[in-house]
């Protein structure tokens, strides 16, 4: 006798169902936005059909909702079961079982930005190869940096919006546009392009010296350092990519559209919700995302004013790269705001990070002063990018920051045929990643203290005889065709601003800083955020004269 308020054989039926979905479903990639409403509709139709045709036994309310769950408990069951299955064709990876059931678990996880620390410990437990979701694999071993080099981008990179616009940045249905476009950028990059960026480059770092002692002064004597560098950042990049059509002046006017939070919330809904691309579909059609648009909607409005602009630009920005290049503007819209995004966040905080590892050890912010006095005897003379370019403390102390401060994970694709590392077979369409921050703090590529600020184990010298500085592990700006296009300017930009503020300016923390709580309230979604702020105070070095160079800005 059947206790239940539903037919036996409707019941079979929804399983049935169930089992016949997983089939179609299974390595196939459906977007989440249209199987919600697929399931919707069917939903609906089902109750209108147990309307028009009622049960006996149930009301069509209730016989709906049995007949739905009965579906997707089966599809449930089946997909966790073949997930865990020795038929899976990941089984023979190691991981934790709730990760392997479904990619939700490292999405949350990715999402409270301490995904490097949590794999970390999970690779020692587990090993270097290890399984995060139902299909994906970290993997941390120096052999991994070389997925980079030969597998496309996961669908992780898919725009949500699902549009035909090309960015850059995100996967493409061809590897032929996505290279036309970076050759486009490239312009911006040869050192004719980059000497054409140098002038704004000197001209926001003198603003960003101004702003703090400003801000300062404002503010009862210390200044938020890393909200400085955003502004810097931000307002850098927008005339990199609009010239002087940017109207970004964040240093200026500050943040009231809250460009920075909202930039930042785009790239954390990138990060994490992209490793669950379905869920991002869905997300993505909700009106309270719309927050994330904001930079959007500005980068549109310059694009457009730009594209329009009657006079020649005061220097070759992107977008006239990208005209020249005969780019549709929704797709220079794009670029722009990738432009300034994937420009200024990662910039600014390695600033920002520079400036906290050498006051947190003051004796490296005397010896890079030192090291910079020998070579610029004038600290407001001009900087020979050339010449920065030898220092080594100085690019000892950037290559620190960037090793401690980028524990990205950057998801790649195996393509036809799949692919093997260090002997492992990984099968085509497993979602694969460096564990970058595991290896660029392992003792085996960063030995001794690999923990710890040391900029010297970057010279030859090292550390002492036994230092291991395993350069080819460090992922900052990844490897391969998709790798940071703007890594040349970052590092000009970082040079620069770092020696400016260090011949510049003294400076120490606001009394009360905790130096410990702060590094471990730096969280990673490939945006850095930092729960703790970093107030500093910064005073000029007996005999620097910034007032001359600040009327001189005035002027201008
Ligand atoms: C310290 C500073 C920077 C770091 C650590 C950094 C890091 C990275 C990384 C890791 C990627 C690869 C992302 C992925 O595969 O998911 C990337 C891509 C990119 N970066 Fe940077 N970046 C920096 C500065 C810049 C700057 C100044 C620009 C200037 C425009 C820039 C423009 C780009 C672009 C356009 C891409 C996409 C390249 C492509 O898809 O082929 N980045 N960056």
């Amino acid at each position: 006798m059947n206790s239940l308020p539903v037919p036996n054989e409707y019941l079979g039926f929804a399983a049935a169902a169930g089992v016949a979905s997983w089939l179609y479903l299974n390595r196939r990639t459906v977007r989440g936005d249209y199987a919600f409403l697929f399931y919707s509709a069917a939903y609906f139709a089902l109750y209108a059909t147990l309307r028009a045709f009622p049960l006996a036994s149930a009301s069509p309310s209730i016989a709906a909702a049995f007949i739905a769950l009965t579906y997707f408990t089966t599809l449930a069951s089946v997909t966790v079961g073949y997930r865990l299955s020795p038929w899976h064709p990941l089984a023979n990876y190691p991981g934790p079982v709730l990760w392997r059931i479904s990619s939700v678990y490292l999405t949350y996880i990715s999402f409270m930005g301490r995904r490097h620390l949590i794999l970390d410990k999970l690779h020692a437990k587990y090993g270097p190869f290890l399984r995060i979701g139902p299909n994906t694999l970290s993997l941390n071993t120096p052999a991994a940096t070389s997925v980079y080099l030969t597998m496309e981008k996961s669908d992780a990179y898919r725009f949500p919006a699902h549009d035909k616009v090309v960015g850059i940045f995100f996967k493409q249905d061809s590897k032929e546009v996505h290279r036309e476009r970076k050759k486009l950028w490239g312009g911006m990059f040869t050192p004719n392009g980059l000497a054409q960026l140098t002038p704004a480059l000197e001209k926001r770092t003198w603003e960003v010296m101004r702003c703090i002692e400003r801000r300062q002064k404002a503010n009862g004597g210390y200044v938020n350092l890393p909200e400085a560098f955003y502004h810097w950042s931000h307002d850098f990049m927008g005339d990199m990519v609009f010239s002087g059509c940017n109207k970004i002046e964040l240093m200026k006017n500050g943040d009231a559209k809250e460009l920075i939070y909202t930039g930042k919330l785009a790239t954390v809904m990138q990060d994490s919700l992209g490793q669950s691309p379905w869920l991002m579909d869905i997300l993505w059609q909700i009106p309270a995302t719309k927050d994330m648009h904001q930079l959007v909607r500005l980068a549109s409005q310059m694009t457009r004013t730009r594209v329009q602009a009657k006079e020649l630009p005061a220097f070759r920005d992107l977008i006239s790269y990208l005209m020249e290049g005969g780019v549709s503007l929704p797709d220079m819209e794009r670029d722009a705001v990738i432009g300034i995004l994937g420009g200024s966040d990662n910039t600014s905080i390695a600033m920002s990070l520079c400036c906290y590892f050498l006051v947190a050890e003051p004796h490296y912010y005397v010896a890079l002063r030192a090291e910079l006095d020998a070579a610029f005897p004038d600290p407001l003379g001009h900087l020979a990018p050339a010449t920065l370019a030898t220092l080594p403390l100085l690019n000892g102390a950037i290559h620190e920051i960037l090793r401690l401060g980028s524990p990205y994970f950057l998801p790649r694709v195996a393509g036809p045929g799949g692919a093997k590392v260090d002997g492992h077979y990984i099968p085509e369409g497993t979602i694969v990643a460096l564990a970058a921050y595991s290896q660029q703090i392992s003792p085996d590529n960063f030995y001794p203290e690999p923990m710890n600020f040391r900029p010297e184990r970057w010279q030859p010298q090292g550390l002492g005889p036994d230092t291991k500085t395993n350069k080819a592990v460090l992922a900052s700006f990844s490897f391969g065709p998709h790798s940071c296009i703007g890594k040349v300017l970052a590092w000009q930009e970082l040079r620069y601003c770092l020696s400016r503020v260090v011949l510049a300016f003294d400076m120490e923390f606001q009394p009360g800083f905790d130096v410990q709580a702060f590094r471990d309230g730096i969280l990673n979604m490939r945006t850095t955020l930092l729960e703790k702020d970093m107030f500093m105070k910064v005073s000029r070095r007996a005999g620097v004269d910034l007032d001359k160079v600040f009327a001189t800005l005035e002027a201008e």
